[in-house]
């Protein structure tokens, strides 16, 4: 589906973000880039949709030669790639439905969409995906009336709009609490299944990672230095990808402060029964 082959980015600077990145994405699986800050995976996101110019390689998606795109065919291919961001890119002070029909001006023209016109069913389609993104309540709520969770169930749901085949997703969860980033990676997770949708989600959560996605490629410098499941993803390999840590120790304990001993009357502790406040 999605296949990358001698993907080289060296940026005008001297930078080289990227150095011959062979992959390729078969429909509906889900991938974790991860690597350290610097390794190239917002490089390697960008250069797929071409926000980013790779200086040499080829990048195919199904039979479409990415990189000799320009114009209208670069246009036509974008709207084939839904991008789903950290900081969500909603416009504000529109509402959600709005900002979930903008997914498809790729489609409709400047001026149906400066019209705010869009097709029937390409409304209809977009309460369908709020029902499925768990916001059909908030479909008159401007964007800046929401959490930063509902936020990223609107820009899900406006990448899907979009009708793509490869969901391009950049640190999703970055911005979220712990749980409420599950429950995100969960969502993108089975809406891939549903749609056989191929991913890339760049994450730098490796927990979250190994647990939703299907394979993780780990990137260092530029290069590709781990391709595998999620269960293949040992300390070591993550020594290879971040270098040198403890992986497997979890905190210490904080030592409990020493406390002077305290003797209490015997009226004092029968007082803190009945009140519930300690002497
Ligand atoms: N616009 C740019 N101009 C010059 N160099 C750049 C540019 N963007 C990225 N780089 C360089 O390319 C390399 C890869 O950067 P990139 O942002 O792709 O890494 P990353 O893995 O996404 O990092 P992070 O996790 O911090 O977002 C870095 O050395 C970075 O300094």
């Amino acid at each position: 589906m999605l296949t990358l082959s001698g993907v080289t980015k060296r940026y005008p600077t001297g930078d080289r973000a990227l150095t011959d990145i062979e992959l390729t994405l078969p429909k509906g699986q889900v991938m974790a880039l991860i690597g350290p800050s610097g390794a190239g995976k917002s490089t390697l996101i960008r250069c797929v949709n071409r926000l980013v110019e790779p200086t040499s390689g080829s990048i195919r998606l199904d039979d479409t030669e990415l990189t000799r795109l320009s114009g209208s065919g670069l246009r036509k291919a974008r709207r084939s790639m839904g991008m789903i961001f950290q900081e969500y890119a909603l416009v504000d002070r529109l509402t959600v439905m709005e900002n979930v029909l903008s997914g498809r001006l790729g489609y409709v023209g400047f001026w149906r969409s400066f019209l705010r016109r869009y097709p029937e069913d390409a409304v209809a389609e977009a309460f369908r995906l709020l029902e499925r993104v768990g916001l059909p309540h908030a479909i008159d709520k401007r964007a800046d009336a929401l959490s930063g969770g509902q936020r990223q169930r609107v820009g899900i749901a406006r990448a899907l709009l979009q009708s793509p085949k490869l969901l391009l997703v950049d640190e999703p969860t970055a911005s979220l609490d712990p749980k409420t980033s599950r429950q995100i990676m969960r969502l993108i997770r089975e809406l891939c299944a549903e749609r056989e949708l191929a991913t890339i989600i760049n994450i730098h959560d490796v927990a979250l990672a190994q647990q939703f996605a299907d394979r993780i490629v780990g990137l260092r410098a530029g290069q590709i230095v781990f391709d595998g499941r999620p269960d293949e993803l040992t300390s070591d390999i993550l020594t290879t990808i971040y270098g040198e840590e403890d992986w497997d120790t979890s905190p210490e304990p904080a030592d409990e402060p020493e406390r002077e001993p305290v003797s209490y009357e015997r009226r004092d502790i029968a007082g803190a029964m009945a009140t519930g406040v300690a002497p």
